[in-house]
């Protein structure tokens, strides 16, 4: 049986769905041969590591306590008295999550998984791809910083997989990366990348408030931590930027054309998550309706479009016909158009879910069983 050990960083909403996922898979990937071992598990405060990271896996019952403690907004610190694990806290927690990089990355080996949404994160990684281990990312944000950090994460490309960061579960990196090892040159990549944007635009066209449906797809997990990520278009920008940098543009954040659906005034400088929730997103309902009804009176639909071709990167709203394939999307859904010699006058189309905790998680779970290969 080949044994697979895994530190999870970040246990919200992603983090605690991944942990159900591998328990609930136990019996499958016992059939396929394989065992995850969860090391470690840390949110933004402290981490519980099991006492011998060589040989020991929290046990199934401790991982549910895990999810249990976190969705009921109990700290990780809480479970200490369940005797099974050790505690770090605060600067003491990166020190041990490279100390176990460091101890299992050259030996049985070592998957860290980022499901947090943090920028923080990228120099645990760094080090992490320095000392041999796996990486496996659902955070766009360690990839979509400078050019030096994300060619350091990807200088052992068959230890990374990052499938979630585009698309939630659908196989959209694993596809650009296959068309990309046979040899055949994408010229274009067109796309609507946002499982909060498409819920909003589909539900405010069926007659919604904004401030309502943005509220709705941040209780159903579609929304990044704070929803400005995502109506700002910086969360999509992300994602054209590490489909961008895949097609080999060593372009930056800052070089992509990006539309915000807020204005600066609601701005994270200006208030708070809360305040922009409770009482900030109601300004913005009136002049989006307004957007809608004049789209539909032309007979079109608003559509956030993600567009690579060439040198140019850009991300934005745009007025679509109906009946075109991103104006037929509904909800949460994605979809992506990859355009290449062999997918010239027919692109490769990549659509459904695109957002939500079970199929991102989903995906972050088969991205670490893609590594069983690397470990014993
Ligand atoms: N939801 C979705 O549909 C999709 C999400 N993703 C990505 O998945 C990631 C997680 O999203 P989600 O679960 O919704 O986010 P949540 O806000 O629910 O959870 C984030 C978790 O990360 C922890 N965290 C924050 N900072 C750090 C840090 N420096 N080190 C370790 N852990 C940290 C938080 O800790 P604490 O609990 O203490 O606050 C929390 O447990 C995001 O990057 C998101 O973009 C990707 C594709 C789709
Ligand atoms: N907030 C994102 C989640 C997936 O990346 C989205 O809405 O698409």
């Amino acid at each position: 049986m080949k044994s697979i050990p895994v530190l999870l960083m970040g246990c919200g909403g992603v983090g605690r769905q991944l942990l159900e996922h591998v328990v609930n898979c136990r019996a499958l990937h016992s059939r396929q041969g394989v065992v995850l071992r969860m090391v470690g598990v840390c949110d933004s405060r402290s981490l519980l590591v099991v006492d011998d990271v060589a040989t020991k896996g929290m046990k199934d019952s401790f991982l549910m306590e895990i999810c249990r403690a976190k969705s009921s907004g109990s700290s990780l610190a809480s479970l200490l008295s369940l005797g099974q694990c050790q505690i770090f806290k605060d600067s003491e927690m990166m020190d041990k999550i490279i100390d176990i990089a460091g101890h299992l990355g050259r030996s049985t080996g070592l998957a860290v998984v980022d499901c947090s949404a943090s920028s923080e994160t990228v120099s645990i990684l760094k080090q992490a791809v320095g000392l041999g281990c796996c990486i496996v990312l659902a955070n766009k944000k360690p990839l979509t910083c400078g050019i030096e950090a994300y060619e350091k994460l990807i200088s052992n490309f068959r230890c990374i997989r990052f499938e979630s960061t585009v698309g939630a579960g659908l196989p959209v990196i694993a596809s650009v990366n296959r068309v990309l090892a046979s040899g055949d040159p994408i010229y274009h990549i067109v796309g609507s990348l946002s499982g909060t944007l498409g819920y909003v635009m589909s539900e405010v066209e069926a007659g919604k408030l904004f401030s309502k449906v943005v509220q709705e797809a941040k209780s159903l997990g579609f929304t990044e931590p704070d929803p400005r990520d995502d109506l700002s278009g910086m969360d999509v920008a992300r994602k054209a930027l590490i489909l961008a940098r895949l097609l080999g543009r060593r372009i930056n954040l800052n070089d992509i054309k990006v539309d915000s659906l807020y204005p600066d005034e609601l701005g994270p400088n200006s208030m708070s998550t809360e305040d922009f929730l409770s009482s900030g997103l109601s300004s913005v309902d009136r002049d989006f309706q307004e957007k809608v009804r004049a789209a539909s009176l032309k007979g079109k639909v608003l559509r956030y479009v993600c567009m690579i071709e060439g040198s140019r990167c850009e991300v934005g709203l745009q007025e679509l016909p109906k009946d075109s394939p991103l104006g037929r999307l509904r909800g949460s859904d994605n979809v992506v158009e990859i355009y290449s010699r062999c997918y010239k006058d027919s692109p490769l189309v990549i659509q459904g879910a695109g957002a939500g905790n079970d199929t991102t998680a989903a995906g972050v779970l088969a991205d670490i069983i893609d590594l069983q290969d690397l470990f014993q």
